[in-house]
């Protein structure tokens, strides 16, 4: 990863495109990734909120902003007059100190990646922000496009449990080679099919985010083995193992066999899954370790500043 200080913005500095003249006030850091880094910016004209994206690499970051773009075509023709505020907002460079920096700026995504989110408000809100995020997929499998890179930091959830994809990197249009994955979470990693961009490729990479987030033992158990002798059996032996994964268990299996008819057919059987007996009579999925360890340690620090306050 780039670690250059050549993208550090400190809080206030104003951010003007050379080609369109667009000014935004960095509010402070959101994340850094493998292709750039991405500011809470402000808009000094209407005042919004939006993220800035600063690319390491000009032409990953055009690669992005070509199928942003493309994306976005596509889904705006598929809402008609209902369209929601569009993703990408402005794509410019920035002068910074004599070199040129290539930027895009899209929708601010308000919410916490998948992982932190089920920390915060218990493993049986994967029921609900999967729902959200498998609908996400179809809208996008539908224009023809598989995401390709899906991971837990990849998703964004909202307090309500409304999912929103970011890092639009690894998205390809349907039939071709998917361009950008995570070894866990990709399908080649397991000898499970090939590379190629197409729904199926997006069921399985969700499928092990679940194992993962509900077993996460037994997966890096799996991952460690020999390249040559990982498997889909060995994902699937976890599934049919864990009681952790036991309310997801027939989803899980279709996804990772790619059983699906389409990705309405996969909405379609978690919904069922969800509102199923299984999941009714049982108040909620065990808790994985670290999501106690996350509340442990909240409630800690919770006791040192009541401690603190009460004795100053
Ligand atoms: N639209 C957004 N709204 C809010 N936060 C965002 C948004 N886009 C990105 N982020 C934050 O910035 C981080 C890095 O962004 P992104 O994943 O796009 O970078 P990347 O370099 O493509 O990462 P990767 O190494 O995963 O490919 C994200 O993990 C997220 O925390």
């Amino acid at each position: 990863m780039t670690t250059s200080s050549k993208w550090n913005l400190a809080q206030g500095t104003v951010v003007t495109g050379r080609w369109k003249g667009g000014k935004y006030v960095v509010q402070r850091l959101l994340g850094q990734g493998a292709n750039g880094i991405v500011y809470l910016v402000k808009h000094t004209g209407s005042a919004r909120l939006y993220a800035m994206k600063l690319g390491f690499d000009t032409l990953d970051l055009q690669s992005e902003i070509n199928v942003l773009k493309a994306v976005q075509r596509t889904r705006l023709r598929g809402l008609g007059e209902n369209r929601s505020a569009p993703y990408l907002v402005e794509v410019d460079d920035y002068t910074h100190h004599g070199r040129e920096i290539p930027f895009y700026v899209m929708r601010y995504v308000k919410g916490e990646a998948l992982r932190t989110f089920l920390a915060h408000k218990g493993g049986q809100w994967l029921h609900v922000a999967g729902l959200h995020l498998l609908q996400q997929l179809r809208t996008l499998h539908e224009a023809g496009w598989a995401f390709g890179d899906l991971k837990p930091e990849n998703v964004m959830v909202a307090p309500s449990g409304e999912v929103e994809l970011i890092d639009y990197g690894g998205v390809s249009a349907v039939g071709k080679s998917i361009k950008q994955y995570t070894e866990w979470y990709d399908r080649g990693f397991w000898n499970a099919g090939s590379r190629t961009a197409e729904p199926s490729y997006d069921w399985f990479s969700f499928a092990v985010v679940c194992i993962h987030l509900l077993a996460e033992g037994p997966l890096k158990r799996a991952a460690q083995q020999l390249p040559q002798t990982r498997s889909t059996n060995d994902l699937l032996l976890i599934v049919r193992s864990d009681e952790a994964l036991a309310p997801f268990r027939s989803w899980l299996e279709l996804a990772l066999r790619g059983d699906f008819r389409d990705t309405l057919h996969a909405c379609q059987a978690w919904k069922k899954l969800v509102t199923g007996p299984y999941i009714a009579r049982r108040v909620g999925v065990k808790t994985p370790g670290w999501m106690i360890g996350a509340f442990a340690l909240s409630l800690t620090l919770l006791g040192c500043a009541v401690y603190l306050s009460l004795r100053f």
